[in-house]
C-alpha cells in the first residue's frame, strides 16, 4: 500500500471554518497531512477541526496583530515543521471599519493578515525543506489598484476598491516573496478559486452580494472551489514552481498591475511599517 499523499507534512490553513479553506483542511486531511486549522470563533473552530479530522485548532482574529503573532508564537512553539502555509482567510466588507489596530478592516485582515502571519511563521518554513506558501488571491485583483496614499481609504470607502486593492496585493506580496525566497526550497504561490457558491459576501446587503446571489447557479460548489488550493499545496507537478498566479490549476498570467515588480518592493515596505508600528 502506497502511504498518502501529504504523509509526514505539516499543513496550516486560516479560515478553515467554512468554504474554500473548511474543503481545504478536510482533503488535506484526508491526503495524510497534519493539519492545524486557525479560526476566530473557539467553538465553532473546535467543532470543525473535529469534523475536518484536524490535528490541532488555534484561536486567532487574523485582522488583530497581537492575534497574528499569538496564532504564530502557538504553532512555532507546538510544531516541528511547516510544510505547507495556506493563507485563505479573507472577506469583503460593505462599509469601512477599523481594527483594534485602528487599521481598515478589508487591507488588515485579506493583506496584512496573510504578511504578518507569513513573517512570523518564516523561522519554521525555513527550516522545512521544500515548503509552499499558497495565498488566496481573486480575479477581483484586475480592478485593484493599491492606493498609495490612502490604502485604507480614508478618504471615501469602496467595499469593491478595498477588496481588488487587497487581492492585488496578494499577488503583489506572493512576487515579492517568492523572489526574496528564491534560492531556499521554499515556494510561494497565489490563486484565484473561481467564483465559488460559499458563505463569501453572502446576504450582506451589498450590490456585490446581490451579484453572487444571481450567480449562484453558475458558480463552483466549494469541493471545486478548493481545488487549487488543494493543487498548490500537495500536487508533485508545482514543486519548484513559485512566483505565479494559478487558475483551474494552471499558473496563468495574472493584470498588468499585478506583475509591477517596483510595486511589489514597495508594497514588503509599506506592508513592514505597518506591522512594525
Ligand atoms: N467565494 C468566492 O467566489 C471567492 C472568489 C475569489 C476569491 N475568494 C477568496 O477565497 C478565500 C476564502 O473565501 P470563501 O469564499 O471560502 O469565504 P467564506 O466566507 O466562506 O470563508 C472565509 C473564512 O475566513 C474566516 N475569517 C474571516 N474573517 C476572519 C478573521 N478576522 N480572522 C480569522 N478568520 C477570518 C471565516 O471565519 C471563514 O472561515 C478568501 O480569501 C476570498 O477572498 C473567494
Amino acid at each position: 500500500m502506497t502511504s498518502p499523499q501529504m504523509a509526514g507534512k505539516t499543513v496550516l490553513v486560516t479560515g478553515a471554518t467554512n468554504g474554500i479553506g473548511k474543503v481545504a483542511a478536510r482533503v488535506l486531511t484526508q491526503q495524510g497531512a497534519r493539519v492545524v486549522i486557525v479560526g476566530r470563533d473557539p467553538a465553532k473552530t473546535e467543532r470543525m477541526a473535529a469534523e475536518i479530522g484536524a490535528a490541532r485548532f488555534v484561536i486567532a482574529d487574523l485582522s488583530v496583530q497581537a492575534q497574528v503573532r499569538q496564532a504564530a508564537k502557538d504553532v512555532l512553539d507546538q510544531e516541528a515543521q511547516l510544510d505547507v502555509l495556506l493563507n485563505n482567510a479573507g472577506m469583503y466588507l460593505n462599509q469601512r471599519q477599523e481594527t483594534p489596530d485602528g487599521i481598515e478592516m478589508t487591507w488588515a485582515l485579506n493583506h496584512l493578515g496573510y504578511f504578518l502571519l507569513t513573517q512570523e511563521l518564516l523561522p519554521l518554513i525555513r527550516a522545512t525543506p521544500q515548503a509552499r506558501i499558497v495565498n488566496v488571491s481573486s480575479a477581483a485583483h484586475t480592478m485593484g489598484r493599491i492606493r498609495w496614499d490612502d490604502p485604507e481609504f480614508r478618504l471615501g470607502y469602496s467595499g469593491w476598491a478595498a477588496y481588488g486593492q487587497s487581492k492585488l496585493a496578494n499577488i503583489l506580496f506572493t512576487r515579492e516573496l517568492s523572489r526574496r525566497l528564491a534560492g531556499s526550497g521554499i515556494t510561494a504561490n497565489a490563486l484565484h478559486p473561481g467564483m465559488v457558491a460559499t458563505g463569501f459576501a453572502h446576504n450582506n446587503g451589498s450590490r456585490i452580494s446581490r451579484v453572487f446571489s444571481l450567480l449562484r447557479p453558475f458558480a463552483k460548489t466549494e469541493e471545486q472551489g478548493a481545488q487549487t488550493s488543494i493543487y498548490l499545496s500537495s500536487s508533485p507537478e508545482v514543486a519548484g514552481m513559485s512566483g505565479l498566479y494559478f487558475s483551474n490549476e494552471q499558473p496563468i498570467k495574472p493584470a498588468p498591475q499585478a506583475l509591477d515588480d517596483a510595486a511589489a518592493e514597495r508594497l514588503w515596505r509599506l506592508s513592514e511599517e505597518y506591522v512594525n508600528r
